[in-house]
């Protein structure tokens, strides 16, 4: 590990205060069970194990505060030291996360709560790329050919496809960074749906650190089967380590 990694104090915001429209479930996706526990509870278990993570900020909606907090005990959730009420849009509920973390915290990852698949090598690599360059997100590089296509249905354009790359999360930036971007981007009334969009636009570059197909984001209710799938080939997988 770098040493600016190894003594920087990193602190990660989990998103988690969407309505989740395109699940359509009556609770919203992040409170689904998987298996015997919320989404959400293993995407925070993803963080609890990892010894360069100092503090954990969950944002949720207002309503949804209190049941989030019970968990800490419950779950033994020791990393999570605030759970924050979330704004109208994913952007928003970052910021507040941001405002939420300590105030020695000066490297933050912002990771959805929906994405509980993301594995302690990926994760790690995001942070390394992060701490040689500023600013770096988890991505792969797209399989299918991508189209642009227009209002009537019509193919306009064919990007080049070794340059398009599927972004994820964890996205990981140094803190006053970010903090800058989201501040311009609220002053601009500019609102992006991911965390680099707001430093891109400070003509800042943000690095690529490459992650896995497996860490998807659970969005419509054909991702609930695979996401159980995925579940059951990780405890198999650590089930053959012991
Ligand atoms: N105002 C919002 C909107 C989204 N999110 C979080 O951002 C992550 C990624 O967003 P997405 O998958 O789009 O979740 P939803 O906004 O809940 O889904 P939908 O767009 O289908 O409503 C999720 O963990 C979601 O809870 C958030 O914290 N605050
Ligand atoms: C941040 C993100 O998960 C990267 O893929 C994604 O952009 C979130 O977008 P959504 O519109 O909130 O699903």
């Amino acid at each position: 590990m770098a040493l600016a990694e190894a003594v920087a104090k990193w602190g990660v915001v989990v998103v988690a205060a969407g309505r989740g429209t395109r699940m359509g479930t009556a609770e919203s996706k992040q409170y689904l069970l998987l298996r015997d526990k919320p989404i959400l509870v293993h995407t925070l278990e993803t963080f609890e194990t990892m010894d360069e993570i100092a503090e954990v900020c969950v944002v949720v909606g207002q309503q949804d505060v209190e049941r989030c907090e019970g968990w800490i005990p419950q779950y033994g959730l020791h990393k999570v030291k605030s759970v924050a009420a979330g704004g109208s849009e994913r952007q928003h509920s970052v910021q507040l996360g941001l405002e939420a973390l300590s105030g020695d915290v000066d490297w933050v990852m912002v990771h959805d709560g929906v994405r509980p698949f993301a594995t302690h090598r990926a994760v790690r690599a995001c942070m390394a790329k992060a701490a040689a360059t500023g600013a770096a997100v988890l991505a792969v590089p797209v399989k299918d050919t991508i189209k642009q296509v227009n209002e009537g249905g019509v193919i306009t354009a064919t990007p080049e496809r070794r340059s398009l790359w599927a972004i994820q999360t964890p996205q990981a930036f140094r803190r006053s960074l970010l903090q800058r971007g989201l501040r311009q981007a609220a002053a601009d009334r500019f609102v992006g749906t991911d965390d680099a969009m707001a430093v891109e636009r400070l003509g800042v570059p943000v690095s690529v650190a490459e992650g896995d197909y497996t860490n998807i984001k659970i969005t419509t209710p054909d991702d609930l089967p695979y996401a159980e799938f995925l579940l059951a080939s990780r405890e198999r997988g650590r089930r053959a380590d012991t």
